[in-house]
């Protein structure tokens, strides 16, 4: 009797599949039927592994998929823990809006860390990044101040079997992060990586590290994204306190732009929505419109 296990697959190296399950790390080869079905397994599938006597495991399916987001691409992102710098490169409320629309759209959880707050600790520019994030935090984000309470906290926040990815600009500061929460998760779990094969001469792919009860893909994710292919009338549900409040529009589609009885432009004239807020979502709201991502934004 071949017995099979479910688990999430952490890293593809030369054709061998390394899934976990609650009997620890099985190394497994793909099945044909995947290559016929053209379908490509990823890091992050939740995937059935069957167990073979003669020391041979092959996965047999892939549970569907909820996302696929990043390149290298990862399956079934959770959450994104976005990297925003409050120095080199400096703090940019249009930067950060733009995350939150794109991973809005794509269905994933964003958690946000300030990153290098540090370099300009006990300064007004620092006090003023701080109640800027305190809005973000009024409208339903999590928001870090600080990589101690983040490193603190953060195994906690993820839940079983929960992937989270990273996602910033170049030089925000994700790297460096990554490096700090492999270090905690390295002591915790011990010779996981080794089982990993982690080695100089593999070519270096995504793989996701175990941290709190779930995962952490080991890549910085990326760091610019295009949100041209959104759809125009959806852009106000990708604004949570816009998609909330727009009930109080006077018309059921409203798009918050021209249309008498709008309840989002009351709020922004009334400083109850931040004005930056709306004013990147007309400015997304035309990119969509342009077909293209503005050249300052490459
Ligand atoms: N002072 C300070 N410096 C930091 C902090 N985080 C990152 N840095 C520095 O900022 C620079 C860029 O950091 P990286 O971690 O490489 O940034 P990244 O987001 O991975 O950048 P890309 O790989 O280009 O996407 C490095 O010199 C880091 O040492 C921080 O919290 N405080
Ligand atoms: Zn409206």
């Amino acid at each position: 009797m071949l017995e099979k296990i479910e688990g999430t697959i952490i890293s593809v190296i030369s054709g061998y599949y390394d899934v976990k399950t609650n009997k620890g790390v099985i190394r497994s080869r793909a099945r044909g039927v995947f290559r016929n079905r053209k379908q490509k397994p990823l890091v992050g599938d939740r995937a059935v592994v069957q167990l073979d006597d003669q020391g041979m495991n092959y996965l047999v399916e892939i549970l569907p998929r909820k996302n696929e987001v990043g390149r290298p691409a990862v399956a079934n992102v959770d959450q994104v823990l976005l990297v925003i710098s409050a120095v080199e490169p400096d703090f940019s409320l249009e930067l950060l809006d733009r995350y939150l629309t794109f991973f809005a759209w794509k269905n994933v959880g964003v958690t946000i860390y300030l990153s290098k707050s540090d370099i300009i600790a006990g300064t007004e520019e620092l006090k003023e990044i701080k109640e800027k994030l305190v809005y973000y935090e009024k409208i339903g984000y999590r928001v870090f101040f600080d990589s101690d309470t983040l490193e603190k906290e953060l195994p906690d926040l993820i839940q079983e079997n929960a992937i989270w990815t990273l996602a910033g600009q170049s030089g925000a500061g994700k790297s460096t992060l990554l490096n700090k929460l492999e270090k905690d998760a390295n002591q915790v779990t011990g010779k996981i990586s080794q089982a990993l094969n982690r080695g100089k001469h593999t070519t270096r792919q995504v793989q996701l590290f175990t941290y709190g009860k779930g995962f952490i893909a080991d890549t910085p994710g990326f760091s610019a994204v295009d949100l041209y292919k959104i759809k125009v009338d959806d852009l106000g549900q990708y604004f949570y306190e816009f998609k909330k409040n727009s009930v109080n529009c006077k018309f059921r589609r409203c798009q918050h732009i021209k249309e008498p009885g709008c309840e989002i432009k009351k709020m922004v004239e009334d400083k109850e929505i931040l004005p930056s807020r709306y004013e990147d979502y007309l400015k997304i709201r035309q990119e969509i419109l342009d077909n293209k991502m503005p050249e300052y934004m490459k």
